[in-house]
């Protein structure tokens, strides 16, 4: 049955950006994925301070409305950037983190979707025609995740080999 996840507080919250699961990179801790990704609309462009402030800020909500802001340009490439720099944070999110990555091995292969009731590029959106990006890279991570199969899917019996002489 397909996963919907959103609210950081609700069930299955661990798969949104906003929860609380900090990632280290580069030396620097970043408190979740959001603040991050915030962040880093804003690398190489004049509002590049606004990054230590976003790193700072108190909770996602507040790195989302520092980030939001529509008086500041992201970085002219946002738009092509944004996937693979969220996947890479994802991802060292659900290596960081052992209690959330069982969670996401544990949900097999149903496909996860965030919900979001407004954005359609990471989420759904309000009638579900969104790309839903975030829950995209959340199953590509699982399937990383996976260990490797031992064994090969159809194996020659042992007894149909040719044994040496
Ligand atoms: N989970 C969640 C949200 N969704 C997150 O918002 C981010 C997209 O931001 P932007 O590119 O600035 O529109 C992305 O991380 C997406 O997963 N937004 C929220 O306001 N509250 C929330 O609880």
């Amino acid at each position: 049955m397909t996963i919907y996840f959103y609210k950081a507080q609700d069930d299955y919250g661990c798969f949104s950006n906003f929860s609380p699961h900090p990632i280290e990179i580069g030396g620097q801790t970043w408190p979740t994925v959001e603040h991050y990704y915030q962040a880093h609309k804003f690398l190489g462009t004049p509002d590049e301070p606004l990054m230590v402030r976003i790193r700072q800020a108190p909770s996602p909500e507040e790195a989302a409305r520092l980030g939001r802001d529509r008086r500041r340009q992201p970085r002219p490439d946002w738009n092509q950037t944004k996937p693979q720099l969220m996947y890479e944070a994802v991802k060292l999110k659900f290596r960081t983190h052992l209690d959330i990555q069982q969670i996401l091995l544990d949900t097999g292969d149903e496909e996860l979707i965030e919900n979001s009731p407004v954005d359609y590029f990471w989420g759904c959106g309000a009638d579900g025609s969104g790309q839903n990006h975030l829950g995209r890279i959340l199953m590509t991570i699982r399937s990383e995740l996976q260990p490797p199969q031992l064994q090969h899917p159809n194996p020659t019996p042992y007894s149909n080999q040719s044994l040496p002489e």
